[in-house]
């Protein structure tokens, strides 16, 4: 079985009812959500709630569609050539795939950050603060307060601080990857997605990166695809497994790693498949 963090048996001492969120509490809907790569069906009628300013992490065996699942929350799959989406993802009560909706706004709204870090060729200063500029902030005072906010956040600044105007391309892995959520975060987006963030990179950097991840969660709701069981257990306050496109047991990640309800979930946290 799958040790879990004394944090998440604190968090789950506070459990909050998955299955009965008040729309205050939730920050994603997703309801009887399908999704077809031209013929073929990733993911099959998958509704869950997704609570504010918490750690939800996506888990189960490659190619179950964890990643597709995150897509589908900023409309990245829009992008895909003969890709087919039925169903409803609610962000703060607005269904996402709604006709009218801006899908940069969206965008703004639900930032996303990578498996590999893919910083710009600029200098760090003008990574972080990329999108406020794309937005038209100009003024230097604010763009300033938002690369110093920002990297404060991303547990970067004391390490950059003195070098702000350097290439972002000579940073090591770890804390590209830590640039890249403090450019995802400076323009102050609701919801942060993390697509496996840290498989690119050594242990330490890791576990930085989920130390962060604990912090970002008070001001920010995150959703982290996992390959890595113990990071699961680690880091998310609830986990959502998966297998074959379907969303087989949603739960606190106490409950899920250590009393899991269905026998498939058993015998993937207790590495009989996967
Ligand atoms: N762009 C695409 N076009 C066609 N099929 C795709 C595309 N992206 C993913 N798939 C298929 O959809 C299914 C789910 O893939 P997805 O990448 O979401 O799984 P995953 O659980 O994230 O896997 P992994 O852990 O290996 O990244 C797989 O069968 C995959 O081959």
């Amino acid at each position: 079985m799958i040790t879990v963090s004394p944090q998440n048996i604190a968090n789950s001492e506070s459990k909050i009812d998955l299955a009965n969120l008040s729309p205050e509490q939730k920050a994603l809907d997703i309801n009887n959500l399908n999704l077809f790569y031209g013929e073929k069906q990733a993911l099959n009628d998958i509704s869950m709630a997704i609570p504010k300013g918490q750690v939800t992490a996506f888990i189960g065996p490659s190619g179950c569609g964890k990643s597709t699942l995150l897509r589908c929350i900023n409309r990245m799959n829009d992008l895909v050539d003969g890709c087919r989406i039925e169903g409803q993802i609610n962000l703060h009560g607005q269904n996402i795939y709604e006709k009218h909706v801006d899908v940069a706004a969206l965008r703004r709204k639900v930032g996303m950050v990578f498996q590999r870090p893919n910083p710009f060729p600029k200098s760090i200063y003008e990574n972080v603060v990329y999108g406020l500029r794309i937005m038209g902030e100009n003024n230097r005072r604010v763009l300033d307060e938002a690369v110093e906010k920002s990297l404060k956040a991303a547990a970067l600044w004391n390490e950059v601080k003195d070098r702000l105007h350097e290439s972002a391309l000579g940073l090591s892995g770890g804390q590209q990857q830590r640039l890249v959520i403090a450019r995802a975060i400076a323009i102050e987006p609701e919801v942060l997605l993390l697509d496996e963030p840290t498989s690119a990179l050594d242990p330490i950097s890791t576990l930085t990166i989920e130390e962060l991840i604990n912090d970002l969660k008070k001001q920010f709701t995150v959703v982290i695809v996992t390959h890595n069981m113990q990071q699961a257990a680690r880091v998310s306050d609830q986990t959502a497994f998966m297998y074959m496109g379907d969303l087989i047991e949603y739960s606190d990640t106490n409950t899920l790693f250590t009393t899991p309800a269905k026998k498939k979930t058993e015998d993937y946290i207790t590495g009989r498949y996967g």
